[in-house]
């Protein structure tokens, strides 16, 4: 066995269909005051009804998170927080909301509690990104680590079935480079397993029945798992393939994430064949399918986006994404260095068109 360091980080989990109920209790027992609940405008009832829940507790409702944390949205939330008297953030809703939950408490150290509303997991992570001038900066920072988590079920039978697909695939994509990080470890191991096969047996389950509480739950489950492997080791080429596409491209988050994984995860086979076995097992498809075939086949089968030209990427734009790519390279098991720019180049063409790995 290698040898490793294992970081536990803290974070109190409150899970289960009506979890909700327990708000009032885990904001007391936060040692909070006046919490100011946040939100997409798409959710604005969501932060409603949690802040009328919150009665007295809520300092106010701020229904402008949007994707990627700009800076100005970022500066307006902080403000209103001290404006109404918050001493602690409610972040009901998507990565986008808890980033925006993130922004606030980098700043000003506020406690976070987070109600997730899909499978991103930012909830579980120290990892914090903010826009400037159209440039998205990412660092790490603990005072960022929400303190505790409600993972309602409930709340999720909203999300429109393509979204519950994207971001459970973009959750697998966390444990999936998780299990071949150069800082992996044998806890996040067995988490990532787990994780991926939670989510790959929910995902079916939902497209037939998109109110089903127990697949929402097993969703929630597994994004809880992947997004803890995202906050505790360091991920790979398929993140920094998505952070640039999405990023310099404008690309849908969660879509790109689909769409990159199955190629990602191909060029990388051959460099973690132990990896690409714990994958396929979780995926169910061993011994008939690779890891990556089975990625794909994952998104396909449940109607997601498999081609980057589908969701709006430019074909003369896949050479300068490939020089971005290679220009300032993550820690990967197959390196993809300046060296390996035509093999970058190769497996974005392959997104792009949407051919499936062998
Ligand atoms: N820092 C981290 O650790 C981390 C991890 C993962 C993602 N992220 C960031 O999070 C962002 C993406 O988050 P996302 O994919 O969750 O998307 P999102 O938060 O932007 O949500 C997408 C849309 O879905 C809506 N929505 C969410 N839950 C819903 C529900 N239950 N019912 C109906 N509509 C619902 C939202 O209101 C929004 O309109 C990106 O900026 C990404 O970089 C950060
Ligand atoms: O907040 C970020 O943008 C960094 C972490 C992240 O986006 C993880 C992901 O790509 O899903």
């Amino acid at each position: 066995m290698k040898e490793f360091i294992y970081n536990g980080q803290l974070a109190r989990v409150v899970f289960g269909a009506g979890a909700l109920k327990h708000l009032e209790r885990e904001i007391e027992l936060l040692g909070a005051r006046k919490a100011l609940v946040l939100s997409t405008p798409e959710q604005q009832t969501q932060a409603q009804m949690v802040a009328d829940r919150l009665g007295a507790r809520a300092a106010g409702i701020f229904p402008k998170a949007v994707m990627h944390v700009p800076i100005e949205t970022a500066r307006e939330a902080r403000e209103a927080a001290y404006r109404l008297g918050a001493d602690c953030v409610v972040a009901i809703g998507g990565g986008s909301t808890t980033g925006l939950g993130k922004a606030i408490a980098l700043d000003s150290g506020m406690p976070i509690l987070v109600i997730p509303t899909t499978y991103a997991g930012s909830e579980m992570t120290s990892i914090y990104g903010i826009t400037e001038a159209g440039l998205k900066k990412t660092g790490k920072d603990p005072r960022v680590l929400p303190r505790t988590v409600i993972y309602d079920p409930e709340l999720t039978l909203t999300l429109p079935v393509a979204m519950s697909v994207t971001s459970g695939i973009n959750a697998i994509a966390h444990a999936a480079e998780g299990l071949y990080a150069q800082d992996s470890n044998p806890v996040m191991d067995l988490m990532a397993e787990e994780g991926i096969r939670a989510i790959a047996q929910a995902l079916p389950a939902i497209r037939q029945r998109p109110d089903d509480v127990a697949a929402r739950g097993d969703a929630l489950y597994g994004a809880w798992l992947c997004g803890t492997v995202l906050g505790n080791v360091g991920m790979a080429l398929h993140h920094k393939l998505c952070h640039t596409l999405g990023g310099s491209f404008n690309l849908p988050h969660a879509e790109v994430h689909t769409i990159v994984l199955p190629q990602a995860i191909a060029f990388n086979a051959e460099a973690a064949p132990q990896a690409m076995a714990r994958m396929a097992r979780a995926l169910g498809t061993t011994g008939h399918a690779s890891a990556a075939a089975g990625l794909f086949e994952l998104a396909r089968s449940s109607g997601a986006p498999v081609a980057l030209k589908d969701i709006g990427m430019q074909a003369a734009d896949l050479d300068h994404a490939a020089d971005l790519a290679v220009g300032n390279p993550y820690w990967n098991p197959r390196p993809f260095g300046p060296a390996q720019r035509s093999a970058i180049r190769q497996l974005l063409q392959r997104a792009y068109e949407g051919v499936r790995p062998d």
